[in-house]
């Protein structure tokens, strides 16, 4: 993971700065609010901007991230930034082979009810957890779920963001 100080962000030009927050939510105009927003003082005011500037995500600008976005217990191929970040986002998931496939029939029963990926916040989740949301999430209404499912994305952004910076 290659961290940028917040000086160097702020210093960057617009394109070397949005390189660094594209990998963390690939949305435009996410990326060029935060840009446009800097000089900042300290990481927490780029965390800030990038918390607003997701509040609310337009269901268009959700599913076009998504598809950046492997199924949860399947690992992200290449070595593209995105790619590396899912990789260790999922580390933590079980290898036990029970777990794996009660994820892999969660993930089938959740696309086919709502028709995308099931998207969650991984980091320090263990399998159990992440069955238990998705167990849970499946009896959303859409209107519900398209809520927790930008939450989800804004929660991983902002953990993509915080390891992207460095002070
Ligand atoms: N389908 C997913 O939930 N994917 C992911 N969640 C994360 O926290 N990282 C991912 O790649």
């Amino acid at each position: 993971m290659t961290t940028t100080t917040l000086a160097q962000f702020n210093a960057a030009s617009p394109q070397e700065a949005a390189q660094t927050l594209r990998p963390c939510l690939p949305i435009d105009r996410w990326i060029e609010e935060i840009v446009s927003g800097r000089p900042y003082d300290d990481i927490e005011s780029v965390v800030a901007s990038a918390h607003l500037a997701a509040s609310p995500l337009r269901p268009d600008e959700v599913d076009a991230a998504l598809a950046h976005h492997p199924r949860i217990g399947e690992r992200a191929a290449g070595d593209s930034r995105e790619a590396t970040l899912s990789r260790s986002e999922q580390s933590g998931l079980s290898i036990d082979e029970e777990l794996t496939a009660a994820l892999r029939a969660g993930n089938a029963e959740y696309e086919a009810r709502f028709d995308r990926v099931f998207l969650i916040r991984a980091a320090g989740r263990s399998t159990a957890e992440i069955l238990e949301q998705l167990t849970r999430r499946l009896s959303n209404d859409d209107e519900t779920e398209s809520a927790e499912v930008a939450d989800q994305l804004r929660q991983i952004a902002i953990l993509r963001l915080q390891g992207a910076l460095s002070a």
